[in-house]
């Protein structure tokens, strides 16, 4: 990476990502195929390789703080904010958070759920690259856009390991910039 404005190039990632992704056939409801990143967690060496394809997407964009999808989200958020030297912005299930929340009803491929933020959890003039494992139908991506710009927040994007592009996620995310390291 060399200026702000260039993408990194995500092949190799995308190669290590595929040899460390498991399809686990209906769950956690019939006809879903689940795309289970344990395989990849477990693997240091292939684990290292993503977290830093993703941590030169964030530096790349000029991303200041992380913001991390609860749950499997935080599994990347937080090694990739602390190789660039970002904060980290927690966005949790309802309930979850013990400070004043902003909240976010919305569907995703498998069900229905709630997502909050603190509503002072981004300090002005910060910049933030949202990470989560998987893009499917885009609604936990656009409900988590929805609460960030709710506290004001500049945010730069979404990267995400893998894209289900069949889901269309998307049409759900309006305006927000999306880099997928894998589309399936
Ligand atoms: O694009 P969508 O259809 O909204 O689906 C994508 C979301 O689904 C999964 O989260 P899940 O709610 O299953 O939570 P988990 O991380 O706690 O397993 C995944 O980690 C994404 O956040
Ligand atoms: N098919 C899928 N696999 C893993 N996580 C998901 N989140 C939404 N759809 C998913």
């Amino acid at each position: 990476m060399t200026s702000v404005d260039s993408q990194p190039d995500l092949s190799a990632a995308e190669a290590v990502l595929g040899a460390h992704v498991r399809d686990v056939m209906d769950f956690p409801k019939p006809g879903v195929v689940f795309k289970d990143i344990t395989p990849l967690l477990s693997t240091p060496a292939a684990f290292g390789v993503v977290v830093g394809a993703l941590a030169d997407l964030a530096r790349g964009l000029g991303a200041t703080t992380i913001a991390g999808i609860e749950a499997r989200g935080f599994l990347l958020a937080a090694p990739v904010a602390d190789r660039v030297g970002a904060g980290i912005v927690p966005i949790r299930k309802q309930g979850k958070l013990p400070g004043r929340t902003r909240s976010e009803a919305y569907a995703l491929e498998y069900g229905t759920a709630v997502l909050e933020i603190h509503e002072d959890a981004v300090p002005t003039g910060e910049r933030v690259l949202i990470v989560d494992d998987v893009l499917a139908t885009g609604g936990t991506a656009a409900a988590a856009h929805t609460l960030l710009r709710g506290c004001g927040a500049d945010v730069v994007g979404l990267a995400v390991l893998m894209e289900l592009t069949f889901l269309s996620g998307r049409d759900r995310t309006g305006t927000l910039d999306i880099t997928s390291i894998m589309k399936i």
